[in-house]
Parts: C-alpha cells; structure tokens; sequence
C-alpha cells in the first residue's frame, strides 16, 4: 500500500496520569475515526515532562497501566499506536521509552531515548536526562503494511548519523515523539526535522504535547509532518490538537528519482574520514587550507 493517513497528537499533559491516559485514549479513537492508520503520542505523555517527576510516574514494560492503556486503545480502533514516551522502570534504572503496538493491540518493540537530552544553554535552560535516566542502547525500526517505519524520542532527531542508519535499512518514514522548549523549539525544532527528511529523502514526523504556559517546563509545541522534498505539508500551533497527513510513498520515490543523491553519494571520499589525520600523506584526500 503506497498511501496511508498518519496522526501525530499533540495533547495537553498534566499531573494526573489516569487523566492523561484517558486524554490519549480519546485522541487515539478521534484519529483512528478520522482514518488515520499509524497514531503517534508525545513524549513523556503519561508525566509532565522533567527529570523530578520520571521515577513517580514510572512503569514497567510491558504491565503498567499506560502500556495496558495503549495496547487496548490500538487493538479497538485496529491502528498502529507509537506511544510517544512514558518514564520506563528496570531494576534500578529508569528509561524515557516509546511502546510500539500493532493493530492486535500487541507490544511489538520499544524505543529507548538513546541520546539523552544534556544542555547548558546559560540564561535560558539547563536540562541533565542523564541526572536520573540511563540511555538505550540500540536503534529501533517497526515493519507495517504501509512502510517500514524508523523511531527516535526528541534529542536523538539530533543526530543525523541516527536517521541515516534508518534511510539506509529501509525507512520512508521516522516518527520522533518530541518535547522542545521555548528556546530550542523556536530555534531548532522545524529545521532539524526539515534536514534529517533532505538528509534522507524521507518523511519525518514530530509529536509534542500541547503547550502548558504553568508547566516547569514549557513545550513549544508545532507537531508537524515534514515530506522527502523538505516542505512541511502539515503543523499545528501550540495548542491541544491532531496533525494528519497522507503519507504518499510515491512522493518519496519522485523526490528520490528528481534529486537522485544516494546512488551519487561519493563513499569512496567519506570513508577514509575515520583515519587520523597524521597518517595522511600531503597528497591524500583531504585538502586542507591552514
Ligand atoms: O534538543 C532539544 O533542543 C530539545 C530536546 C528535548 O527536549 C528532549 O530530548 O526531551
């Protein structure tokens, strides 16, 4: 099938997780009505969003009430659900982990934040994931009659080695739950998702919880869905909301066949970027100006 309607919710996140999991739910049905087929949630959907409230709201996966809450909600409305992030506990590590579930409403894979988001930017924010949160240590993909779908959780958008891994095994699409801020998201937030689709000649698709102005930390908001050509073809302000978009694989093979750069990629010049400089010989491939 070379056309689906994908969803990325962009919902209200407060302090009540039985709330929060009832909002998601509601979201969930409204989009399937709608005709959507894959369903994305916001990072950290379940919790507001910062490093003093994970371990309260922390679950085990699967066997939590907001994994069982998901799986029920995807296998009534039969709808792929990408279950933005909720605080995952193990022993005595806590992960920000995305659940993956299937039309049957079974857990098919999760996703652990594997860059964690560490920042000083001085007089605007300082954020440590790290403080209270370990790192995932592998990259996550899910297959669907649709496409083959590749997902990361906000700061991993990031790193572009990430998505290229993704492009390269046969993503058309990546699907990042995400929770910007009011400094970053105004800043970052579009622009990254617009390279990583150049990038990758790929759809890349955002969701983040509805701005909440009383929150610790504030969201920026602007779920969007970014095509292969770089436009993003649907957004949302700030506020509570669904961001639909018709996912055309055949966009995506135009884009490619328009603008061919992975059969003109030069693997023979990048390659060697991994050997230390010193090893070089003057006349080797790097032309470097001092
Ligand atoms: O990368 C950024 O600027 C924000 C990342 C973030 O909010 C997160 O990883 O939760």
């Amino acid at each position: 099938m070379s056309k689906f309607k994908l969803a990325m919710v962009q919902m209200a996140v407060g302090l009540s997780k039985p709330e929060n999991l009832a909002r998601a739910t509601k979201f969930i049905q409204e989009a399937s009505s709608a005709g959507a087929k894959v369903i994305t949630l916001p990072e950290c959907f379940n919790s507001p969003y910062g490093t003093n409230y994970f371990a309260e709201y922390a679950e085990s996966i699967p066997g939590g009430p907001s994994t069982e809450a998901l799986a029920k909600a995807a296998k009534e409305n039969s709808v792929y659900v990408v279950g933005g992030s909720i605080p995952e506990r193990q022993g005595d590590k806590l992960y920000n982990t995305c659940t993956i579930f299937n039309p049957k409403g079974e857990l098919i894979t999760k996703h652990r934040k594997v860059h964690l988001f560490d920042i000083d930017v001085p007089g605007k924010i300082r954020f440590q994931e790290s403080e209270v949160l370990s790192p995932g240590d592998h990259l996550t993909i899910f297959t669907t009659p649709f496409c083959t779908i590749g997902v990361g959780i906000c700061y991993d958008i990031r790193f572009a080695e990430m998505a290229q891994i993704y492009a390269n095994k046969g993503c058309a699409l990546l699907l990042y739950p995400g929770a910007f801020n009011m400094t970053t998201g105004p800043a970052h937030w579009e622009a990254l998702q617009r390279a990583r689709a150049l990038d990758n000649q790929v759809f890349v698709a955002t969701a983040s919880p509805a701005r909440d102005t009383g929150a610790g930390y504030i969201a920026w908001g602007h779920s969007s869905v970014v095509d292969p050509w770089g436009d993003v073809i649907s957004t949302i302000d700030e506020k509570e909301g669904i961001v639909y978009a018709d996912i055309d694989l055949a966009r995506m093979e135009e884009v490619r066949k328009n603008i061919p750069i992975r059969n003109q990629k030069r693997l023979d010049l990048y390659n060697p970027v991994s050997v230390p400089l010193k090893s070089q010989r003057k006349d080797d491939l790097y032309d470097i100006h001092q």
